[in-house]
């Protein structure tokens, strides 16, 4: 497949090719246009145009049978979209076909669901009432939609982190322009064709690619003609973006990097905890914003902890490379760093040798640590790789204190089988989320999001099209 821009209905590849990498062998993988400042205008144009013509006058209910249409229009193109996602991101087919595409496809069901049939009750409310004195007053508020909104996504879960800003971006009636990860552009190449089948008119949606500072993602973050940015990543990206953004004043939505704490209670069922944190830390080679990389085990379980979690990690196999050399060689450079602040490695640590072409590839071994203080760098900076750092703690309350001894605050997970426990400390741990007895047990309309560095906002379900439109009070006096 060709990876194109896609603006104002049309594709195109102007713009210099730089070149794609597959990180299972480290070869070529094709190239992708690189959108110039003149690109980007002209996809922020044709979004305004959008929402002036055809896609601005489209009510609730054609959104919601548009976006049901791209959802089977993925369906209809699922192999292709898996192909592509595990071609640019090296992850495992079954990741990919079971969560990356599927979810991908849901995101855009679970909008049309929430604006079909009850457009009225989704956007707006009736609220009689006083006014200033003046007289009674029939206030009632509707929903606009923000206008051009910027989505940028990162590489990790591509389609998915992209379809879960652009689904209810549409929704709620705005108009986008998106650029994936420069890592991995496909599988928005071959949703913008899947959004052009479906027939929503020319600049509801438009791709860009390219890359983030002094590039692309730059030029539309700090674009005049941008009303709203949307933007997962890292935490410094954010900032970055934030202060582009400043000069026009441009709302954001940020879902950033995370140091997710698990606490395991010695008196949680010990077989779930370790397969748990076997899936948290190491699902999608630790490249997932929700995995866990602290562990937090209470002392009289923690020895059995640490072993059976250091022989499940020595074992694991059929896991995916990092998705760049670049982050192959940050990883690597944690985990030297790790030795070299004292950890003990209980498992991993290294480069796994495969005797095959992933020789070339950049993978990591899945690594258990201990040992390290809390102050240890590798304790406190996201790595994002596959490696976790286990510590043992003695009583609720200094669980609770390391769990929130972190600058981020995204997802948590405690293991306990005291309903009791679980009900007083989740609430206590500084998260956006907290997962009892489970991890990544997500339904997409609940809310998403991160505190401290970790975000600013929620999304999912109406917590995204609260963000992705305003309410406008209209108060009329009777
Ligand atoms: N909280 C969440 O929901 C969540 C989900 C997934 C990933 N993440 C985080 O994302 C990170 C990994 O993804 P990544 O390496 O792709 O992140 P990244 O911040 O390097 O890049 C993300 C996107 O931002 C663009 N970008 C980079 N610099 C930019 C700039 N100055 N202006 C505008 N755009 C710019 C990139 O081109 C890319 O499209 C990790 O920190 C991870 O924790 C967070
Ligand atoms: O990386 C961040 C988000 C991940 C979300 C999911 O994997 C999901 O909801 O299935």
């Amino acid at each position: 497949m060709r990876v194109r821009h896609y603006v104002g209905g049309e594709f195109r590849t102007d713009g210099a090719p730089f070149p794609l990498v597959d990180p299972v062998t480290g070869g070529e993988a094709g190239t992708a246009p690189e959108a110039p400042q003149a690109v980007v205008d002209e996809a922020v144009r044709s979004a305004r145009a959008a929402l002036s013509g055809e896609w601005g006058a489209t009510s609730p209910e054609e959104r919601s049978a548009a976006l049901r249409r791209i959802a089977d229009g993925i369906d209809a193109r699922f192999e292709e979209f898996v192909d592509a996602e595990v071609r640019d991101t090296g992850k495992p087919r079954e990741l990919a076909a079971t969560v990356d595409i599927p979810r991908a496809a849901g995101n855009f069901r679970a909008y049309a669901d929430l604006l079909y049939g009850r457009p009225e009750r989704a956007y707006t409310t009736t609220v009689p009432g006083w006014s200033g004195g003046t007289g009674q007053a029939l206030n009632y508020s509707v929903r606009r939609p923000l206008g051009v909104v910027a989505v940028i996504s990162p590489w990790n879960l591509p389609l998915l982190l992209l379809t879960w800003k652009v689904a209810p971006a549409l929704a709620a009636g705005n108009a986008v322009v998106a650029k994936p990860s420069e890592e991995t552009p496909s599988t928005a190449t071959l949703l913008a064709e899947v959004i052009h089948d479906a027939g929503l008119p020319a600049g509801a949606f438009n791709l860009v690619h390219g890359h983030g500072a002094d590039a692309a993602g730059a030029f539309l973050t700090g674009h005049p003609g941008v009303d709203a940015i949307a933007f997962t990543g890292e935490s410094a990206t954010g900032a970055a973006i934030m202060r582009n953004a400043a000069d026009h004043v441009t709302p954001v939505s940020f879902e950033l990097g995370g140091k997710n704490p698990a606490l395991v209670f010695a008196d949680a069922d010990l077989d779930a905890a370790v397969d748990g944190t076997v899936r948290s830390s190491f699902t999608h080679s630790g490249q997932i914003c929700l995995c866990t990389e602290r562990v937090y085990v209470e002392r009289p379980v923690f020895d059995a902890f640490v072993e059976r979690l250091g022989e499940r990690a020595r074992k694991l196999d059929g896991y995916g490379p990092m998705i760049s050399a670049e982050h192959r060689d940050k990883v690597l450079s944690y985990y030297r760093l790790a030795v070299e602040e004292g950890a003990t490695v209980v498992a991993g640590g290294g480069v796994p040798v495969f005797g095959d072409g992933r020789d070339q590839g950049f993978h990591v071994e899945p690594t258990v640590l201990t040992g390290l203080p809390e102050q240890a760098r590798t304790v406190r900076e996201e790595i994002f790789g596959p490696v976790c750092h286990v510590a043992p703690f003695d009583t609720e309350e200094e669980a609770v204190r390391l769990a929130n001894d972190s600058e981020y605050g995204l997802a948590a997970t405690v293991w306990t089988r005291d309903l009791s426990r679980a009900h007083r400390v989740a609430p206590r741990i500084e998260s956006g989320i907290v997962w009892v007895n489970c991890w990544n047990l997500r339904d997409l309309r609940t809310p998403f999001g991160g505190v401290k560095a970790s975000g600013i906002g929620r999304e999912g379900g109406e917590y995204s099209l609260d963000f992705f439109s305003e309410p406008v009070n209209v108060c009329i006096q009777i």
